[in-house]
């Protein structure tokens, strides 16, 4: 089976996952770093040399050829990445989604300092803007875990323990 991580930035889609796929040792795939890494390029590079569209569209062939592999894995994706195309539809097809959910201000307090996301340069009222905007697609995943109250390994266990009843 795949799981795919989603939620808004700073949810803890690439430290939760990493940890679950410690757990379950399978290959873990975190949207983010595989495209910087295909297109040797980090994404405030991306961003600024080719455009967000651009991006959207990375992250749109990547996930396709991700969900199409065969083996089991988890997959931390992007914060934008289930809010454009039927990207959540294709996730929730192919894989068991899980969505990170957190409290806007303590998202906000865990991104606002780091350089490497792109939008956060928007400022928080409309980073708070494209929160709501885009919580009724993370909203669609068949698990949620609070990561605001729950530490990075308690989240794990939240998710072991629905798999088990699988
Ligand atoms: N459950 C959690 N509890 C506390 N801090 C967390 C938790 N999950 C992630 N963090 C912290 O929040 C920040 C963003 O986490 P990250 O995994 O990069 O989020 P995302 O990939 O969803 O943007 C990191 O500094 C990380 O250590
Ligand atoms: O929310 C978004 O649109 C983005 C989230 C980032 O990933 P994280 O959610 O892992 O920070 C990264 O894909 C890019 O900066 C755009
Ligand atoms: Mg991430």
């Amino acid at each position: 089976m795949k799981i795919a991580l989603v939620g808004f930035m700073g949810s803890g889609k690439s430290t939760v996952g990493k940890l679950l796929s410690e757990h379950l040792r399978v290959p873990l795939i975190d949207t983010d770093a595989e495209i910087e890494k295909r297109t040797g390029m980090s994404i405030p590079e991306i961003f600024k040399k080719k455009g967000e569209e651009y991006f959207r569209e990375l992250e749109r062939l990547l996930i396709e050829e991700l969900l199409s592999l065969p083996q089991q894995s988890v997959i931390s994706t992007g914060g934008g990445l289930p809010t454009y195309f039927n990207n959540m539809e294709l996730l929730n097809q192919k894989a068991f989604t899980v969505y990170l959910e957190a409290d806007f201000e303590v998202l906000w307090q865990r991104i606002s300092e780091d350089k490497n996301r792109p939008l956060v340069l928007l400022g928080k009222e409309r980073v708070r803007e494209l929160f709501e905007k885009r919580r009724p697609f993370y909203e669609r995943a068949k698990l949620r875990v609070k990561t605001d109250v729950n530490s990075p390994e308690a989240c794990v266990e939240e998710i072991l323990s629905s798999l088990s009843f699988l």
